[in-house]
């Protein structure tokens, strides 16, 4: 049981023509498993990931959670995104003038988590990924990077079954990123939960499962070998 998505379509109009980001997608994350996600710049992967989440309805073909429709709106959706997913898009989101330690600590109250509790999870999360010494700063006293890594850590604070990564590693140096990288594996490991990560880091495709990539709107698997070459 898992993330899965069947003869997933997904076209916009813009400027007087279509383009087709998503063909004829087809795949499954198990839980358990780090499956990192490649393919050019614009081919697709954001809008994967944002049809995978229920932020977008495919324009055809299925995507499901456990067997279950992923809901995209009601009460269903707010509960699916607080309890189940937790995704961190290629702009991380945060609250604007609050400090990142806040905002961890309001998303685990806002899943039921006790207050004391939510600011001890907090504190250990931001600190695995090395903001220790940010935690009471605010987003925009951040570099692009700290932000990427206090989104994430919001986002697996409660820790989320189903776990989407746009870029994660992508204004990191190489030890903020391997330690995001090793994080995720963990995730994914020890804690069994399914994650699907966009990526072009070749540290992320050596280390993750499975690479796919997606190419003229369809996800095949990636040989291991020619993505290392290709990168
Ligand atoms: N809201 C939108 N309106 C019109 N076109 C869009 C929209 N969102 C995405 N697209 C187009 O769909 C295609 C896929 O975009 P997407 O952002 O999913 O690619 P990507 O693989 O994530 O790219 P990158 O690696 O550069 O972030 C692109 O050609 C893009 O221009």
């Amino acid at each position: 049981m898992a993330l899965r998505m069947e003869g997933v379509a997904r076209s916009f109009r813009a400027g007087g023509e279509t383009v087709r980001a998503l063909a004829d997608v087809t795949l499954a994350v198990e839980r358990g498993e780090l499956v990192a996600l490649v393919g050019p710049s614009g081919s697709g992967k954001s809008t994967l990931l944002s049809v995978a989440a229920g932020f977008e309805a495919p324009d055809d073909g299925v995507v499901t959670w456990d067997g279950e429709p992923v809901p995209r709106a009601g009460a269903g959706a707010s509960r699916w995104r607080r309890d189940t997913l937790g995704i961190v898009a290629q702009e991380p989101q945060l609250v604007e003038g609050m400090s990142i330690h806040r905002s961890v600590g309001l998303r685990l109250e806002a899943a039921g988590v006790a207050p004391s509790e939510a600011q001890r999870r907090g504190t250990r999360l931001l600190r695995e990924l090395g903001l220790g010494d940010r935690l009471t700063h605010r987003p925009e006293q951040l570099s692009t990077g700290q932000r990427q890594r206090a989104a994430l850590a919001r986002a697996l604070s409660t820790d989320p079954q189903l776990v989407l990564a746009d870029e994660p590693t992508g204004s990191l140096d190489s030890q903020a990123g391997r330690a995001l990288v090793e994080l995720l594996r963990r995730v994914a490991h020890e804690r069994r939960r399914a994650v699907l990560v966009a990526t072009h880091d070749q540290r992320m495709i050596a280390l993750a499962d499975r690479a796919l990539t997606l190419e003229d709107g369809v996800v095949r698997p990636a040989p291991r070998d020619a993505t290392r070459q290709a990168g």
